[in-house]
């Protein structure tokens, strides 16, 4: 069997002098020595995705892109970071989602997600669910997210009465989760006020999931796993079904609702293509794959957004002056008192597009800490072209767009480790201003990120009513001090890295207190 260096060798023999770019290889270990040794200068449960930003902190002259062999863990890996490589595999041709992207999703989505699905199955199912993701669609479920995001700041202020530490990511998720809830189902959750058994199924089964190296890696051989997956899948689509068939029986009573959940609207779309006489029931190919759906949106919007909402405190928590100008800013559109800013976001939801200097916090802390990366397949015959020319073979590799490891390069960025949203306000051509294509939070392409005008609007209504109230305060050095870590604990100074799923170290232990103004 060829060794992946004369594989690449092989596929690159029309320039003997050209060696394709790589880490130091060891022939027996492949690359996984070197990325033990790179991992091992950032903490043991630092997220995965650290790996190609330690790389090129290490090896800058490496360049942005360069395999990686990660056997026998993981699948030989093309590094993609640069706006232009990242292009060519999402923008110019979209390659298919890595097989091991549908591996991790299997147990919670039955295969049937679009996350993963591929050519003609793929558009069908986006065009109907793209609707209700319209910005214009999700204008008219503000009050509902308004009403979720009212529950948690009542929450904020317990805490803030209390005193406590507590860690925030419980909250920002069970918010998150509410909120899908409402605007995918139409259905009020509650799980910030109250255990709700479809959301324990759901974060029960995200817990089993398994990516290749990355997370549990030995988890998938624990024998108790397909029982556990089974139960919880019966458990959410007992749940799930019989949402769904009350949201049909709605549907039929002709009833004029001033707004559509995002199923509602999925379902509206799909009857108008394909009309049925007999309406005893929900079509049961929509019902399969909606109930796929709903799972999936639960889980991407559960644990993206709301680690995005922890990372924006956290920011805002450790910059006064961003901190003063967002305050201002809401000031000035919403005015202070918290009941009239809830008045105006449900009466007036479009003023949330006034909020220039909250939507730049937002893009920046997307950019510091971006939660999620794009895992593609390559194919026989394709290769990914650098700026200096040289070709990239991706047949048979696992090509990995990680813009966490491109929107900390200084290659693209000026102080690329500073939180400064004031890059997202500068001119065209000021030193500061973004380079084209170096922001991919949600990935660019046919395959970018259906949910992604949702978690901008969530995440700006957050930030409206819970900084009105709340002062927050990072608690890292109380808790460490009370149980001292062994070995590292910060990823290039940050204490609130990225662990598993990309949220914030420790879930963000933090304090509330009333806000100084
Ligand atoms: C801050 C929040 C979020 C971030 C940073 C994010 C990021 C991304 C990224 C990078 C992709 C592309 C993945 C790939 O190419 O493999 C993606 C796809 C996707 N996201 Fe999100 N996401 C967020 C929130 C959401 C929400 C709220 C939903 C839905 C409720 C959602 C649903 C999806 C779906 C369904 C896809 C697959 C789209 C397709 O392939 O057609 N995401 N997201």
């Amino acid at each position: 069997m060829a060794t992946y260096e004369e594989t690449l060798v092989a596929l690159d023999s029309d320039r003997a002098d050209y060696r394709q770019p790589m880490p130091p290889y060891n022939p027996i270990f492949g690359h996984l020595l070197f990325c033990n040794k790179i991992m091992s200068g950032v903490p043991r449960d630092a997220h995965l995705q650290y790996l190609p930003d330690q790389i090129r902190r290490a090896l800058p002259e490496l360049g942005p892109n360069y395999y990686i062999d990660t056997w026998p863990f993981g699948p030989v890996i093309l590094v993609v970071s640069s706006p232009s490589t990242m292009s060519q595999i999402t923008q110019e041709h979209s390659l298919p989602k890595h097989p091991g992207l549908r591996s991790f999703l299997l147990p919670l989505t039955d295969g049937l997600d679009i996350v993963t699905m591929e050519g003609q199955q793929w558009k069908h199912w986006r065009n109907i669910y793209n609707p209700g993701f319209s910005a214009n669609h999700l204008m008219a479920l503000v009050p509902d997210i308004v009403q979720e995001t009212a529950t948690f700041c009542q929450i904020l202020q317990e805490h803030a009465d209390a005193g406590d530490i507590f860690p925030m990511k419980d909250h920002t998720d069970n918010l998150a989760v509410d909120v899908m809830g409402k605007v995918v189902l139409d259905s009020r959750l509650n799980s910030q006020r109250s255990y709700n058994k479809m959301v324990d199924a759901l974060r029960s089964q995200v817990r089993t999931l398994t990516f290749g190296a990355n997370i549990k890696p030995f988890a998938a051989y624990d024998p108790m796993r397909p029982l556990l997956q089974w139960h919880n899948s019966y458990r959410m689509n007992s749940h799930l079904s019989q949402e769904l068939d009350h949201r049909f029986k709605i549907s039929q009573t002709g009833e004029k609702r001033l707004t559509k959940s995002i199923i509602d609207l999925a379902l509206q779309t799909y009857t108008a293509e394909k009309p049925r006489d007999e309406l005893d029931g929900m079509d049961a190919t929509f019902k399969k794959f909606a109930m796929s759906q709903v799972k999936l949106f639960l889980f991407s919007g559960h644990d993206t957004t709301s680690s995005s909402i922890c990372y924006a405190f956290y920011l805002l928590s450790t910059h006064q002056s961003a901190l003063d100008s967002v305050r201002r800013e809401h000031d000035a559109v919403f005015g202070s008192p918290l009941e009239q800013r809830k008045e105006k976001l449900e009466q007036e939801p479009f003023l949330i597009n006034q909020l220039p200097f909250t939507l730049a916090v937002i893009k920046e802390s997307l950019r510091l800490f971006p939660p999620l990366s794009s895992p593609r397949a390559g194919e026989p015959g394709f290769h990914v072209k650098d700026t200096d020319g040289h070709s990239f073979p991706t047949d048979g590799f696992l090509i990995w767009s990680i813009s966490q490891a491109m929107h900390r390069d200084p290659e693209f960025w000026p102080q690329p480790d500073t939180f400064l949203p004031e890059r997202w306000l500068v001119a065209a051509g000021d030193t500061l201003a973004p380079a084209k294509g170096a922001w991919r939070p949600f990935e660019y392409g046919p395959r970018n990120c259906i949910g992604q005008e949702l978690a901008i609007i969530e995440m700006k209504i957050v930030l409206v009513m819970a900084l009105q109230a709340f002062d927050f305060e990072a608690a890292y050095e109380e808790l460490d001090r009370l149980a001292p870590i062994a070995g590292r604990s910060t990823v290039n100074g940050e204490r609130a890295y990225q662990v598993q799923l990309a949220q914030p170290s420790g879930d963000f232990p933090c304090r509330v207190k009333p806000a100084r103004k």
